[in-house]
């Protein structure tokens, strides 16, 4: 509840001014019933037509302004929900990003869009109700029944009667749809992993014909959310007959009785209507807030996993010390005894690296899948962090920079090319929004993405789907490489990227990299020999340690798994020659 009340507490000006109009708005709804009784008794049965005129007049004025009160009240209601939605959206946002990849994959993609959507969108509609709906309940009830005691007691204590029925009734129900509702989310996000899963992944389902096994995954999820409703439903179809059945029973109670009363002469008949109309407004409004109260648990339950995420310490906090890069240094990038291992893993995935690259030269890293050759890239990038050693770039360690200053440094070029939906210069502008065009067509040259882009329709202009997926993986892949040229920072780096260009473009691409981007520091990650050979040196690393370092002839004649690496590649015999 603390975001809650900090917002409420920010905009208690704003509630104030709503629980104002919305008191305005109970206390117009609860004099109409007593003009209309004036009317009938004073008016209509005296004949009196003055009295009809005048009270129809203050009827009609009554109306207009409870109207009027109600709409703005309405619309202050619906700002304030706005606002908070606003607010806790853009909290989960900026929490999103602090957070380590790690802690990020712990919530769970899913889990983190149902939060910023379907939860935050439960908690706005509450807010509303809460303040529309069940704040005037406890108004309306004590008021109806003190305006009713003033026409006749009996009938008073009779209404109160029903209306505690109601009260236990609701506590019951409410009691009740608690565990139900409390459950709701946490299936929702099931339906949103697996709907994401069987969308993103519909290609691969097709392909092995898996779409029964997927089928049955979706419908246990569906089925699951599905009778946590049924059972939520049937809650509230026993729920509002019996709500119905008490509100007739009032109404014949308070027609049969005020009848017997106004025989006798202690009540007028339009009293009678007074009293019925109260009952109907009190047992109304109990009936929505009640309504809205089997929900809250639900609303809840939303700000809990709210704020799950919104209090998690980020693993990796940003430095007080906030040093800037000095890069007249001689190395750009230096490991110095660096080990990681990842959260709950019995085994480090990289141990006791040690490597210098200098400024304005190409380092490149070989290494069998899963030596560990993206995660140094990672710990480089700040985001995993080391358990012990020191990274530091252009001679300051990582850890005593701001994480943006930190990543201003890099151009980065992921392993899976990601590009997001828009237009090929909204993306390439990502890290240098004021690139020029001219810049923008330099980076798709080095890349060799330009010709390409020269022969779409809108060129620069073309459309980018979603994931960049209306391009080829290797177009893609050009695309994410221009992308970080264009972001003309001093180090690059390239997480085996290039595996997806054919042998020609590769070697283009790194023959104008070599031309264009000579005094830029390169490091590379790369499965074919062939993509770093001619870098200044080669680190090879197996099973998260560096076994060797050399260029490549170095290597080739000392390092027996570099051997061994260039003959798979059935390169050895050209290579050498
Ligand atoms: N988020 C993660 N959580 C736990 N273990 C991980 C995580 N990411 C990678 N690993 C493990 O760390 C090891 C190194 O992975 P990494 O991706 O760094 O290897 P790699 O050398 O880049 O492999 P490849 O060439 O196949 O891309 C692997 O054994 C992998 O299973």
């Amino acid at each position: 509840m603390k975001y809650f009340k900090q917002f409420l507490a920010i905009n208690k000006m704003k509630v104030f001014v709503a629980l104002l109009l919305l008191l305005g708005q109970v206390i117009g709804t609860l004099f109409v019933p007593k003009l209309v009784a004036t009317m009938i008794d004073q008016g209509i049965l005296k004949n009196d037509f003055n009295v009809v005129i005048n009270i129809g007049i203050w009827m009609f004025i009554f109306a207009l302004v409870t109207t009027l009160i109600s709409t703005i009240g309405s619309w202050v209601t619906s700002h304030l929900a706005a606002l908070f939605g606003k607010k806790m959206r853009t909290l989960l946002f900026k929490k999103t990003q602090e957070l380590s990849i790690q802690q990020f994959d712990e919530i769970g993609i899913s889990s983190l869009i149902t939060r910023s959507t379907s939860d935050i969108t439960n908690i706005q509609q509450m807010l509303g109700m809460l303040l529309q709906l069940v704040f005037p309940a406890p108004i309306i009830l004590i008021v109806s029944i003190c305006m009713t005691a003033s026409i006749n007691i009996p009938l008073a204590i009779i209404q109160f009667f029903f209306i505690f029925l109601l009260f236990i009734l609701s506590i019951f129900v409410i009691k009740r749809s608690n565990r139900l509702s409390s459950q709701i989310q946490t299936k929702l996000d099931t339906i949103n992993k697996v709907v994401r899963e069987s969308i993103t992944g519909v290609r691969v389902i097709r392909a092995f014909g898996c779409e029964d096994y997927e089928e049955k995954r979706s419908n246990g999820a569906f089925t699951s959310y599905a009778s946590n409703m049924i059972q939520l439903n049937r809650l509230f179809a026993i729920f509002f007959p019996a709500v119905w059945t008490i509100m007739g029973l009032i109404m014949v109670v308070a027609l049969a009785l005020g009848g017997a009363f106004t025989l006798q002469g202690s009540m007028q008949i339009g009293q009678i209507s007074a009293v019925t109309e109260y009952a109907i407004l009190s047992i109304g409004y109990c009936i929505m807030a009640v309504s809205t109260l089997t929900t809250l648990p639900k609303a809840k339950a939303c700000l809990k996993r709210l704020e799950t995420v919104l209090d998690t310490k980020p693993s990796i906090l940003s430095t007080s010390i906030n040093q800037t890069f000095n890069s007249s240094a001689t190395n750009a990038i230096e490991f110095n005894d660096v080990t990681f291992a990842y959260d709950g893993a019995e085994q480090p995935v990289l141990n006791h690296i040690s490597f210098a690259m200098k400024n304005g030269e190409t380092t490149a890293i070989i290494g069998s899948t899963g030596a560990g050759k993206s995660t140094l890239v990672d710990l480089l990038l700040r985001i995993h962090q080391q358990q012990s050693g020191s990274i530091k770039v252009h001679g300051i360690d990582i850890r005593d920079c701001l994480q943006n200053d930190l990543r201003n440094e890099f151009g980065y070029v992921p392993q899976k090319a990601f590009l997001f939906s828009g237009t090929i210069q909204e993306n390439l502008r990502l890290g240098h929004p004021h690139a020029s065009d001219d810049d923008l067509w330099q980076a798709l040259e080095i890349s060799q993405a330009k010709d390409f882009v020269l022969n779409l329709n809108d060129q620069l202009n073309s459309f980018v789907a979603q994931g960049g997926t209306n391009f080829s993986g290797g177009q893609r892949q050009r695309l994410s490489i221009a992308r970080a040229l264009t972001k003309n920072s001093s180090i690059l780096l390239f997480d085996d990227c290039f595996s997806a260009l054919d042998v020609k473009t590769d070697k283009a691409l790194r023959k104008a990299l070599h031309e264009k981007a000579k005094h830029k520091t390169k490091l590379i990650i790369a499965q074919r020999v062939s993509s770093i050979m001619d870098a200044d040196q080669i680190l090879v690393l197996d099973e998260g340690a560096i076994v060797a370092k050399g260029t490549h002839s170095e290597l080739l004649s000392t390092c027996e798994l570099y051997q061994s690496i260039v003959a798979s590649q059935s390169q050895l015999k050209e290579v050498t020659s």
